[in-house]
């Protein structure tokens, strides 16, 4: 990223808060200079302050790229300071959940080239996945450029609609919550089954982490996996029992997660 045309131009981050630092973070991890970025946050932390970047101070007057990371709930206030740089070829990629194109078009001028992304937090270590989708405005050069910047901190999926955003952050955007949610059950679990808080979270943790990355080291089917770990009539079967009931079990449960979770990012798009 050190000779890239974002290093030339300058990426500008506003707000960078959990979301933005956890970009930021892989970003620097990834050669991109701190001197080519420009922060805008009211709160920045002692992180972000100490990364060396230009932290509110004048933006670039053309950077190549403006991420948009506020809470959807602050667009209305901080989009105006960036209208200056639309409808030209700063491309804007906002991360929010619910705010539409159509809202950021009509904030940052029409012909603003525009994508809407949904990341996650584990694009801090190198290991998000986030999904894309650009405006009529959006050439496929600034499409690629996305990809590349995002596909610095993880992986890139290309939506086809923007409506499908939606279902994104219900699953993926949201989803690192409900695996360390997962963490807290299990290690709940284990302490109740009478181990130490400190073992209980060591094997929870481990357990999750582990099972993610046999899953994505192998590419194989989950089923089969978890077939793998399932004796005939052994503790896993016992387990499963509960936790694959149709009724009562996680595939009700997680469905309902997911489902509400998609119907307040639809929610929030409706304003
Ligand atoms: N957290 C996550 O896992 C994910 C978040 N997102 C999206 O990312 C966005 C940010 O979320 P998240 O990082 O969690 O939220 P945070 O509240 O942690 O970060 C937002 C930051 O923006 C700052 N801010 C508020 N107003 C302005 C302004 N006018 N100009 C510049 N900065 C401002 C906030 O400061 P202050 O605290 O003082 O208000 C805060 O530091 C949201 O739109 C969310 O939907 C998307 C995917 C995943
Ligand atoms: O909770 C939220 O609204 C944001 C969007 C996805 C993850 N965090």
């Amino acid at each position: 990223m050190q000779n890239s045309e974002l290093a030339q131009r300058g990426l500008v981050l506003m707000g960078c808060g959990k979301m933005g630092s956890a970009m930021l973070e892989g970003w620097l991890a990834r050669g991109l200079p701190s001197s080519s970025v420009w922060i805008s946050d009211p709160n920045p932390s002692d992180w972000v302050k100490a990364q060396g970047t230009h932290l509110n101070a004048p933006l670039p007057p053309d950077p190549a790229v403006v991420i948009v990371a506020v809470k959807p709930q602050k667009m209305v206030e901080a989009l105006p300071a960036l209208r200056a740089l639309g409808n030209g070829d700063t491309l804007f990629v906002s991360v929010a959940a619910g705010t539409t194109i159509a809202t950021l078009e009509a904030a940052l001028g029409e012909r603003s080239p525009i994508v809407r992304a949904m990341p996650n937090t584990p694009a801090a270590i190198g290991q998000g996945i986030t999904a894309i989708v650009g405006n009529a405005h959006v050439s496929g050069a600034q499409m690629d450029a996305a990809e590349a910047l995002l596909s610095a901190v993880g992986d890139v999926v290309r939506l086809e609609t923007e409506a499908q955003i939606d279902a994104v952050t219900g699953v993926s955007g949201s989803g690192p919550a409900y695996v360390f949610h997962l963490i807290e059950c299990m290690a709940a679990a284990a302490e109740a089954e009478g181990l130490s808080p400190e073992l209980a979270l060591q094997l929870a943790r481990a357990t999750v982490a582990g099972a993610g990355a046999l899953a994505v080291r192998t590419g194989e089917d989950p089923a089969q996996l978890r077939r793998n770990v399932t004796s005939p009539n052994g503790t896993t079967q016992a387990g499963l029992d509960v936790l694959m009931d149709t009724d009562t079990g996680l595939p009700p449960l997680i469905r309902r997660t997911v489902a509400a979770a998609s119907a307040r990012s639809r929610e929030l798009a409706r304003g």
